[in-house]
């Protein structure tokens, strides 16, 4: 029986899936990485030990059929067109370094959004390699002798684990240095972030030939939200999933053409591109979620996520107590790099437990605007929902009453994994069961409407926080 192995090289952690033809998968790696964090807005990893947990994880794998990887999105480094050797770290997708840069960018905004289907932010990988440019030597000594190659994580990969840098349509449409209606690299674009082109990888579809690991073809790649997808079983517009990782992105399907405009806050991106047809997806991120837990433990306001799961109480939203995960900024659909994290509603009266129910809610409603802002385009009524997070059985039940939508929660944890195996898979012609829901949960009556406006008016208070102290 053909067997495929899935690397997810993530934002915290690489893991590794194998997946059987008759769909049985199970975790064979797992490892996470170090976080290199400097200052307030600088993330960075170090590419040769993501490089390192990912050969571990092909030799915990053994023999395999076929491999797929998926990457962290945005985040992207510099490294030597001719041996590999990485020029730089790895800039994470949070890191907001190039915040000033992006913002003087802003007379040429409509622009950049007519041509990547993509805001103006930091979020983006443009503005990071540009910085690279910038600011790194041996980045510019290797321009200067023609050997720089600049990209995504996963063609930096590829380059090491294959011989061969590539990226595929999913990850360079989050470079916004890729032409979302003809999927290949903007002249323009790369002109007005100030990256050379002709340092960029080749872009490929999400399945096909990526070369091979010592033998074994690598058959897709693609950005981990968009394997989720996939994993999660969205086939048909409409089709729509959430992941509670370090931060929530939504993922709903469009069709085969990319929702451009900049509607609502949300982002046009490719879903993935198959056997020559292009699928696109409209893609709401927040920014801090698991992140957001974390921070809760690291100051002691929470013990265990597992306290996250049930609360006595009523919801805090309804006592007039909530959070604004704003520990990095606002993603979609504000795009406000300067607001603040925010509790606002303690009074003397308020506990621990409640500032926790606060916090849980204060993800789920970041999530409810995003859902909120998609439905407005387009009916969404069911939401598959993954992530560590998503372990809080509270946040799925008052994710579920404040948006209206039924949420599934399905029956296998690594829909990441299981999505990129299914692509591999694809690729060969065999076709990986969907997994089945585990639990489905269906919304009960709340006032959704006043949540939601409370809610914005706490988000209105977090907006430009950063940006008045520096005024
Ligand atoms: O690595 P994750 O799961 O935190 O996802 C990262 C996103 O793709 C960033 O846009």
């Amino acid at each position: 029986m053909s067997i495929y192995l899935a690397l997810d090289q993530g934002t915290t952690s690489t893991r590794a899936l194998k997946v059987a033809a008759d769909g049985t998968a199970s975790i064979v790696f797992s490892a996470t990485h170090k976080q290199h964090f400097f200052g307030t807005d600088r993330v960075e990893h170090d590419p040769e030990e993501l490089l390192a947990n990912l050969r571990a994880a092909l030799s915990a794998a053994g023999e395999v059929t076929a491999i797929g990887l998926s990457n962290q999105g945005e985040s992207c480094l510099a490294w030597d067109a001719i041996d590999g050797r990485p020029l730089s770290p790895v800039i994470v997708w949070q890191d907001r370094r190039t915040a000033a840069q992006v913002a003087a960018l802003s007379p040429v905004q409509a622009e950049i959004m007519a041509l990547s289907g993509l805001p103006l932010s930091p979020y983006f990988s443009a503005a990071k390699l540009a910085w690279l440019l910038e600011n790194n030597d041996d980045v510019k000594d290797a321009r200067r002798a023609g050997r720089l190659m600049l990209g995504t994580t996963d063609a930096f990969f590829l380059q090491r684990l294959t011989g061969r840098a590539a990226t595929d349509i999913t990850t360079a449409s989050r470079t916004a240095l890729m032409n979302i209606a003809t999927g290949q690299w903007d002249s323009r674009l790369c002109q007005i972030f100030g990256v050379p082109i002709e340092c960029l990888p080749p872009i490929l579809p999400t399945v096909g030939d990526f070369g091979a690991i010592k033998g074994t073809p690598l058959t897709a790649s693609v950005v981990d939200q968009q394997a989720a997808l996939y994993g999660h079983g969205c086939r048909v517009a409409g089709d729509t999933k959430i992941t509670f990782g370090t931060g929530a992105f939504a993922l709903s399907l469009t069709g085969s053409y990319p929702r451009l405009g900049g509607q609502n806050g949300l982002l046009p991106t490719v879903a993935w591109s198959i056997g020559g047809e292009t699928s696109y997806a409209t893609d709401g991120g927040v920014h801090a979620a698991g992140a957001a837990v974390d921070w809760a433990q690291r100051i002691g306001l929470l013990n265990d996520p597992a306290e996250l799961n049930t609360f006595e109480a009523g919801p805090a939203i309804d006592r007039g107590l909530t959070f604004v995960p704003a520990l990095a900024g606002l993603g979609s659909p504000h795009w406000d790099d300067s607001a603040a994290g925010l509790f606002i509603g303690m009074t003397g009266a308020t506990t621990r437990q409640d500032m926790q129910q606060a916090l849980i809610e204060g993800i789920a409603l970041r999530a409810s605007e995003i859902v909120a802002a998609m439905a407005s385009d387009a009916p969404v009524t069911r939401i598959s929902v993954d992530g560590g997070v998503s372990r809080s059985r509270y946040l799925c039940q008052f994710l579920a009453d404040t948006t209206g939508c039924t949420v599934v929660i399905p029956g296998i944890d690594e829909l990441t994994a299981y999505g990129t195996a299914q692509l591999a898979a694809f690729a060969l012609g065999e076709t990986l069961r969907t997994p089945q829901p585990s639990e489905t949960i269906t919304p009960a009556p709340c006032d959704r409407r006043s949540r939601l406006t409370r809610f914005s008016r706490a988000v209105d208070r977090a907006r430009g926080w950063h940006a008045a102290d520096a005024g």
